[in-house]
Order: structure tokens, then sequence, then C-alpha cells
């Protein structure tokens, strides 16, 4: 059964969040939602809540990011709820789906009658909201852990670098002691690192475009990972002529393996 998309906004004008309640010849009548509709083929989550919001209320947002997914299977076909958080200078005056228009607080969203999905991110809204006294809620960061980067190119360096020193120092320079493994091993981490530079400038670049984006955070993770891939590729084929291989398969195999172990939430 096809998964009809939906988006909705969590708009703020202030502390306050918007909610609509459902006019009686829709379905889920009554129920109260964050605004928003099915998105068209060809559409941006982004795209089709600024044409609803516009439909339906006439209202400009400012979008934040992405905030969180819930799934409600309905009699007919499942939904799939997409939240983004967005801000808002604009009055709202009614709306062409909605007998009723409120601005409440986070706290408060819960002891209204929500449509199920509604419920969910709302839920987990309140989560998130509730601790921080100090921010305003569109405001707050995405809350994507900067210490992943540091973790994860360690992770790749050194990782990559006992890979590649073990399945190298029989072939270069035949059987070594172990002082000498030692000191072969660090002399790839060395060279790594500095091969790695151009590499590291680029995924720090995507890091912080992608962190002001509403791409969710797996793919995020996934971009990051393979522009690591990539760059470990591309500098072993100009630096190790035909022994070339063997580092790009090392050194990524690190890669996702860091990428899948460290966490890139912070919360
Ligand atoms: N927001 C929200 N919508 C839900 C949930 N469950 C569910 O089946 N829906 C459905 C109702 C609507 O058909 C659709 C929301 O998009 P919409 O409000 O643009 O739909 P529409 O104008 O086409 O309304 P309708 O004709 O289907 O009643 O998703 C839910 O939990 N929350």
């Amino acid at each position: 059964m096809a998964i009809i998309k939906v988006v909705c906004g969590i708009i703020f004008k202030n502390d306050l969040v918007l909610i609509c309640r459902r006019k009686p010849e829709k379905s889920l009548c009554g129920y109260w939602e964050f605004p928003g509709g099915k998105v068209e083929a060809s559409e941006s989550y982004e795209e089709s809540l600024r044409r609803e919001l516009i439909e339906e209320l006439n209202l400009t947002v400012k979008i934040k990011r992405h905030f969180r997914n819930a799934i409600h299977h309905n009699e007919k076909n499942p939904i799939q709820l997409i939240s983004l958080i967005c801000t808002t200078e604009d009055a709202v005056v009614e709306s062409t789906d909605h007998d009723l228009i409120e601005w409440v607080k986070v706290e408060e969203l819960l002891n209204r009658k929500l449509a199920p999905a509604d419920v969910s991110i709302a839920q987990q809204l309140l989560d998130e909201y509730r601790i921080p006294s100090d921010q305003t809620a569109p405001n707050k960061s995405r809350s994507l852990n900067w210490k992943y980067i540091v973790r994860h190119w360690s992770g790749i360096l050194l990782l990559g670098s006992i890979l590649f020193s073990q399945n190298t120092k029989f072939d270069l320079i035949g059987s070594l002691d172990s002082v000498q493994s030692i000191a072969w091993l660090i002399l790839c981490l060395y060279f790594s690192a500095i091969y790695a530079v151009p590499t590291l400038l680029c995924y720090l670049s995507a890091f912080f475009i992608l962190n002001k984006s509403t791409i969710q955070v797996k793919w995020i993770k996934l971009t990051l990972t393979s522009i690591s891939i990539a760059g470990i590729a591309l500098t072993a084929s100009l630096t190790q002529g035909n022994g070339r291989l063997m580092p790009i398969l090392c050194y990524s195999t690190a890669a996702i393996i860091c990428g899948l172990f460290f966490r890139i939430k912070s919360s």
C-alpha cells in the first residue's frame, strides 16, 4: 500500500506554536494538527509546506530545520508526517481547512485532541524543548555533535593506518620486528594525516552546510562517510600509483566502521 507523505510546520512565533483544528467536513474532523498538507510529486518538503501554508492560511514562514517524522496507519493508506520547524512574523487570520486556530505553549500541545501522527511529533517536541529555558525554541541548533568529526577522523586515520601497516609490512619491507612495526605504523599515520588534509577540508565544509539544512541525520552521516571514501580514493590514486587499492580498502573500511560506530546526534 502506497505511503502518503504529508508535511507539516511546527511554526513558532515567540515561544508559541501554531495549531489548527480540522473543519467538520474534512477527514479527522475536530482533531488539532500542525498545519501542512500532502506532498505533491516533484515537490521538496520545503516547497510543499510553503505552498500549503499560503493556500490554507496565507502564511509565510522561515523554515529552520527538519524535526521528526511520524507514521500513522489510517483505514485507507499509511501516512508519513514530516515535520519542519519554522518561524513566522505574520498574523494568522483564518484558514480554508480549519475552524479554529490557536497559538499555544509547547507544554500545552498534548492537552489538545491532536491527530495521531501529530501526537507523536508533539511528544518528541516536548521532550526536546522541555529543558532549556534560555534558548528560544526554533533557534535551538540541530543537535549534531561536532565531536563526531574529531572521532570519525581520528578513527579513520588510526584504524586505517593500523589496517594498512599490517597489510603492507610484509610486502614492502619484509618481516618486521615489533619496534619496526610500530615505527612503520607511525609513518603510515603521519603520511595519512598529511594526505587527508584536502579531504578533511571538503568534509568540514559539507558538515557545516548540512548542519544548517533540513536533511535527516542518517543522510548527513552517509554523505560525510561518502565524502571521506571519495577523498581517500582520489588521494590514493594521485599518490600511490599502482599500489593504490590497499590504502583505499583499508582507509575506506575504517571510514565505514567509524561512521557506523560513532553517534552524530548529541541528544
Ligand atoms: N496531519 C495529519 N494528517 C493525517 C493523520 N492521519 C491521517 O490519515 N492524516 C491524513 C488526513 C489528510 O487526508 C492528510 C493530511 O493532508 P491534508 O490536510 O492536505 O489533506 P487534504 O486537504 O487532502 O484533506 P482530506 O481531503 O484528505 O481530508 O493526511 C495525522 O495523524 N496527522
